[in-house]
């Protein structure tokens, strides 16, 4: 086992799972996207996740604390070139704006994890969401040559471009977080040489909804991954914090969402919640994402690290892999099924 959509290829979904609505051509939400809007997607603006200066000396300490208290961060003075981040933007809605036929071409196919289609966690809910997606994994050339046969180049350079600046960007915040946790770098020796790491990067659509209020762009959930930097413009983000509720995360300029996984949830012991976030349709737009997702190989053992002394470990040890597989089988209970 090797690669993160060798894992994947183990949980197959069917079609039905996989192949978005056509938003070209629907003016009202079916019955199949609308969702009982039981809290009306408000949030409580008494409340905002910290923004963090990574080039502050007190950064380890910041961060640590917002993982802490939120498990979610926006980061400035990331090092993230601008130009790069609006040519990643330009050529999202360059991809998102193809007619669907056209997109359909590089649907992503059902033991496949790159393309385009539904988010995966789409086959445990009930009701669709408002969302299209085009996931990621190293290259993009054999999709992006499905979509555009002649103008595909521009594509691959920006977002091989992008992942690679965002994994250096990522090994910087873990060694930040590793600091604070107090953990050797020994024990996470992968951390060190770029490419180390299991990576993935998400295009996110929420295509302009006629009926906002009963459509859900993502449903809640947590990712699978030590933690996932996302790039932002329009509001719909939301996160819930424990006694507080719903707490939007609004766009900052220039900076970068951080939100804790699953994985490093369990590296910390339980001492960072993985953040469960969701994306509600507030905006009369189109609003786009871009997530990118770090992880470890997926042969690397992990289990709680930064346990003080008397602290006993509430997890037990899991490979990227088998905590893959068991997300991908059964969404809510891969934490649990692990907790000694
Ligand atoms: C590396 C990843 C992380 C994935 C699976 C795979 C590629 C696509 C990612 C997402 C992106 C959308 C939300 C999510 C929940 C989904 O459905 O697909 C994510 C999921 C996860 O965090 O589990
Ligand atoms: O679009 C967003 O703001 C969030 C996307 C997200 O949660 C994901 O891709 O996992
Ligand atoms: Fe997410």
């Amino acid at each position: 086992m090797s690669t993160l959509s060798e894992v994947y290829t183990k949980h197959p979904l069917n079609l039905q799972q996989i192949i978005p609505l056509d938003f070209d051509s629907i003016g009202t939400v079916p019955d199949s996207h609308a969702w009982p809007d039981s809290d009306g997607f408000v949030s409580n603006d008494r409340f905002s996740i910290p923004t963090i200066d990574l080039e502050d000396s007190d950064a380890a300490k910041l961060i640590g604390h917002a993982c802490e208290i939120w498990g979610a961060f926006q980061v400035v003075n990331h090092g993230i070139p601008l130009n790069l981040l609006d040519e990643v933007e330009s050529e999202v809605r360059r991809l998102f704006s193809l007619p669907t036929t056209q997109k359909l071409k590089a649907l992503r196919s059902p033991g496949g994890a790159t393309g385009y289609g539904l988010a995966r966690i789409s086959s445990f809910f009930n009701k669709f969401m408002w969302h299209e997606g085009f996931t990621i994994m190293g290259s993009p050339m054999d999709h992006a040559k499905e979509l555009w046969p002649h103008e595909y180049q521009k594509f691959c350079d920006v977002m091989e471009d992008y992942q690679k600046k965002m994994e250096e960007l990522a090994r910087t915040l873990m060694r930040q977080i590793l600091k604070y946790l107090a953990t050797s770098e020994e024990e996470m020796n992968w951390v060190g040489s770029l490419g180390g790491a299991s990576t993935a990067l998400q295009l996110n659509s929420y295509p302009m909804c006629p009926d906002p209020h009963r459509a859900m762009g993502l449903a809640p959930h947590t990712d699978t991954s030590l933690f996932t930097i996302l790039h932002q413009r329009t509001s719909g983000l939301q996160i819930l914090k424990e006694g507080v509720g719903w707490v939007s995360v609004h766009p900052v300029t220039r900076a970068l969402v951080v939100n804790i996984g699953d994985l490093l949830h369990i590296l910390s012991n339980a001492r960072f919640p993985c953040v469960l976030h969701r994306v509600v349709m507030k905006e009369p737009k189109q609003r786009f994402s871009v997530a990118f997702f770090y992880s470890p190989p997926v042969d690397f053992h992990l289990y709680p690290l930064a346990l003080s002394s008397g602290q006993i470990p509430l997890y037990r040890s899991v490979s990227v892999a088998e905590y893959v597989g068991k997300k991908a089988k059964n969404l809510d209970k891969a934490l649990s099924s692990i907790r000694i």
